[in-house]
C-alpha cells in the first residue's frame, strides 16, 4: 500500500514538473515574442501569423535541426502546417525578428523593390564577406560598383574572351582526373571554377596559391551562413581566421599591383583588378584598399562556390540518369558534328545550340537550391498581401520553398529536364539568381561554365561514384558528405567488345567493366574519312530489363528510336572503323540483343542497326 501511494507520489510529482515546465517555456516564448513585438504598438496585430521561438537563439535551433538532419524543407513545412500556409511568417532568425516569405509574388515584390528594402544579410555574413562588399553596399554606390563589375564579366565580349581559357582549363582537368586513382569531385571542382574566376579577377594562373585559396575558402564558406559566435570550435571562429587570411595575401597582390602602375608597368590586358584600382566616382575619388579587398572577398567567393557545386550536381544528376545522359550527348554531338571543320574549340555560337543541356543546367539549379534564402531588411514599414513588414526588421525569401512546391513544379522532387520543354515560368517562380538590383551579376558566367564542363564529360567521360548513397549536408549549400568520392573515366574512342555476354550484360549500364578491343577484330579502313568527329559516344541497348553498354566502343551513336517503349529500340551506330564483316561478328544475329542489320552508307562508314525485341527482355 505504502508502495502504491510513493509510487502514484513521483508520478505525480513529474507529472506535475512536465506542466510547470511546459508552462515555463511557453511562458519564455510569449514573452520573448512580446519583447520583439512591443515596440510596434497597435500594428503588432498585422503582423502575419508565426512563431518568434526562445529567447536569445529564437528559431534557429528548428532550422538548424531540420538542415542537419537532411530534412531542410520540414522546417519552412511547419509553419505552413501551422499557420494555414499563408505564405509569409514571422519568426526570429540569427538574432532578428524576421518575415519569412517562400510565395513566388512576395519573394518577386521583395526582389523588385528596393525602395523599401535593402541586404540584410546575417551579421556573420557582413563581417565575412566584409562591409564594403556588395552585402554592405547600397543605392548608388552599389549601382557604380555593379556597372563597374558586371559587364566585365557577364557581358557577351567578355564571355567569349573567357570561353577559350574556361574550355581549355576543362579539358586539360579533365584529362587530369582522369589519371587519377579517384577524386573528390566537388573539391576538384570548385578549384576547377576558382581557376577561371582567379583568371577573371587577377589573371593568376599559380597553381599552388589556387590551391592554398581554395582551401581557405572552403572555412570561409562554412561560416557565412551560422551563428556569429566567435569562440574556439564554431564555425565562425574558423571562418573569421580565414577572411584574415585572405585579406593579407589580397593585400599583397593589391600592393604588387599598385606599385607595378606607378612604376607605369601595367600589362596591356586589364583584368578586374585593375578596373577596381583605376574606377573613379563623379568626385574623382578611387577605391581605397579595403574597399577593392571586400569586393574581391565576395567576388572571388560567389564566382566559384555556386557555379562549382552546381557543375557537380549536373554531372551527377545526368550519370544518374541514362537517358536524360543520353538524350544530352547525342545533342552534344550534333553540335560537334555541324562544327566547322577548321574551328578548333567551342564558340558562343555552339554554346547558344546547347538547348537540352541549358534545360538540365535550369533543372539542376532548381532542385538543387544553392542559394535557398536571400536576406533583405525592409526600410520603411511595407504592407504586403495585408500583413505588415515593420520597418527594420530582416525579410527572408525562400527560393527553395518556391522551387520545390508541387503547385508550382509538378513532382518537384522528380530531376527531369524535360519540364522546360516550351515552358516559360511565371515571374517569381524561377529564382535561382535572385532578381532586381541584385540578380547575381555572374549568372551568364556561371551558366557558360557548366555548359563548357558539361558538353566535354558528356563527349568523352563518365564518373562513377564511391558512395552513390552517401547522405547529403545542406549547409551551407547542399552537397554530399563525403564530396562526391569518385572515379572519373575517360572512354577512348574505340575499342570492340571481347565477348557476347559482356556485351549484353545483366550489370546495370555503370557497372560494367571497361572493355577492350578484340585481338582479332576484322579491320578495313575506311574509305570515306569520318565526316563526324571521332567523340566518345555510349551506345545503350536493353536487355532483360536492364540496361548493358557499349559504352563508346563502338564510335559515336547516331541515332536512338525508341519504337515501342524502352523494349523495342533500335540503334543506329556508326562504324568507322570495321568492316561489316567484323560488325556482323560482333553484333549480328543476336538473339539476346534482338540482331542487328548491317550495310555500308557511303558517306558515313558503316552502320549498325541493333534491333531489341520484346521478348528478350523476359529471357
Ligand atoms: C550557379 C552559379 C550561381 C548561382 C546559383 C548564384 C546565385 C546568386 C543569387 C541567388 C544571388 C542573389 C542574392 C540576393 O538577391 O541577395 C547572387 C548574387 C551575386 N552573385 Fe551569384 N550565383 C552564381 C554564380 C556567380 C558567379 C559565377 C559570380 C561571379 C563571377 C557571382 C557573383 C555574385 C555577386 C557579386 C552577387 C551579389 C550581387 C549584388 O548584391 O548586387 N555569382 N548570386
Amino acid at each position: 500500500m505504502v508502495v502504491m501511494e510513493t509510487a502514484w507520489g513521483v508520478v505525480l510529482t513529474v507529472a506535475a514538473a512536465a506542466v510547470g515546465l511546459v508552462a515555463v517555456c511557453g511562458g519564455l516564448r510569449r514573452l520573448h515574442e512580446w519583447v520583439q513585438e512591443v515596440g510596434l504598438g497597435e500594428k503588432r496585430r498585422h503582423l502575419p501569423p508565426g512563431d518568434m521561438g526562445w529567447p536569445i537563439i529564437g528559431n534557429m535551433w528548428a532550422f538548424l535541426r531540420a538542415f542537419k538532419s537532411g530534412q531542410p524543407d520540414s522546417f519552412i513545412a511547419s509553419f505552413v502546417r501551422r499557420f494555414n500556409g499563408v505564405g509569409m511568417y514571422k519568426a526570429y532568425m540569427f538574432g532578428s525578428p524576421t518575415i519569412m516569405i517562400h510565395t513566388p509574388e512576395g519573394c518577386r515584390h521583395v526582389l523588385m523593390d528596393d525602395e523599401h528594402f535593402i541586404p540584410g544579410w546575417p551579421k556573420s555574413t557582413r563581417l565575412l564577406m566584409g562591409e564594403k562588399s556588395f552585402v554592405g553596399i547600397v543605392h548608388e554606390e552599389h549601382k557604380r560598383l555593379r556597372r563597374l563589375t558586371a559587364a566585365p564579366i557577364n557581358g557577351h565580349e567578355a564571355l567569349n574572351d573567357y570561353l577559350q581559357f574556361i574550355e581549355h582549363t576543362v579539358v586539360s582537368t579533365l584529362e587530369r582526373w582522369a589519371g587519377m586513382a579517384e577524386i573528390e569531385f566537388l573539391t576538384e571542382m570548385r578549384r576547377l571554377t576558382f581557376r577561371i574566376i582567379m583568371q577573371i579577377f587577377l589573371s593568376s594562373g599559380s597553381e599552388d596559391v589556387i590551391q592554398s585559396l581554395e582551401k581557405v575558402y572552403t572555412d570561409l564558406n562554412h561560416g557565412v551562413r551560422a551563428m556569429a559566435i566567435d569562440l574556439p570550435g564554431f564555425a565562425f571562429h574558423r571562418a573569421l581566421k580565414a577572411r584574415n587570411s585572405l585579406v593579407s595575401t589580397l593585400q599583397g597582390v593589391v600592393d604588387e599591383r599598385r606599385a607595378l602602375k606607378a612604376r607605369n608597368l601595367s600589362p596591356a590586358k586589364k583584368d578586374m583588378m585593375d578596373n577596381l584600382i583605376d574606377v573613379e566616382d563623379e568626385n574623382g575619388r578611387r577605391l581605397n584598399d579595403e574597399e577593392i579587398i571586400d569586393i574581391l572577398i565576395m567576388y572571388l567567393n560567389a564566382g566559384h562556390e555556386s557555379s562549382g557545386h552546381i557543375t557537380m550536381w549536373a554531372t551527377v544528376f545526368l550519370q544518374e540518369n541514362p537517358d536524360i545522359f543520353q538524350k544530352a550527348k547525342a545533342e552534344q554531338e550534333e553540335i560537334r558534328r555541324s562544327m566547322p571543320p577548321a574551328q578548333k574549340g567551342l564558340t558562343l555560337t555552339e554554346v547558344r545550340k546547347m538547348k537540352y543541356l541549358s534545360k538540365v543546367t535550369d533543372e539542376t539549379l532548381r532542385m538543387v537550391n544553392i542559394s535557398f534564402v536571400t536576406f533583405r531588411q525592409a526600410t520603411k514599414d511595407v504592407y504586403l498581401n495585408g500583413y505588415l513588414i515593420p520597418k527594420d526588421w530582416k525579410v527572408q525569401l525562400w527560393f527553395r520553398n518556391v522551387h520545390l512546391d508541387p503547385q508550382v513544379y509538378t513532382d518537384p522532387k522528380k530531376f527531369n529536364p524535360s519540364r522546360w520543354d516550351d515552358f516559360t515560368p511565371k515571374a517569381g517562380t524561377f529564382l535561382p539568381f535572385g532578381g532586381g538590383s541584385r540578380l547575381c551579376p555572374g549568372n551568364e558566367l556561371a551558366k557558360l561554365e557548366i555548359a563548357v564542363f558539361l558538353h566535354h564529360f558528356l563527349l568523352g567521360y563518365e564518373l562513377k561514384r564511391l558512395n552513390p548513397k552517401c547522405p547529403i549536408r545542406y549547409l551551407p549549400h547542399p552537397r554530399p558528405t563525403d564530396n562526391c568520392m569518385a572515379k572519373i573515366t575517360k572512354l577512348s574512342p574505340i575499342s570492340i567488345h571481347s565477348s557476347d555476354d559482356e556485351l549484353c550484360s545483366s550489370q546495370p549500364y555503370q557497372d560494367v567493366n571497361p572493355i577492350h578491343r578484340k585481338p582479332d577484330a576484322v579491320d578495313q579502313p575506311n574509305p570515306n574519312p569520318n565526316p563526324f568527329v571521332p567523340l566518345a559516344s555510349t551506345a545503350i541497348l536493353l536487355h532483360r530489363e536492364r540496361w548493358c553498354s557499349l559504352g563508346n566502343r563502338v564510335g559515336p551513336v547516331h541515332r536512338t528510336v525508341d519504337t515501342a517503349g524502352e523494349a523495342h529500340r533500335t540503334v543506329v551506330m556508326q562504324m568507322p572503323l570495321m568492316g561489316p564483316s567484323g560488325v556482323d561478328k560482333y553484333f549480328g544475329n543476336r538473339s539476346r540483343c534482338g540482331g542487328a542489320r548491317t550495310k555500308a552508307l557511303p558517306a558515313h562508314g558503316f552502320v549498325v542497326h541493333v534491333h531489341t525485341k520484346p521478348e528478350s527482355r523476359v529471357r
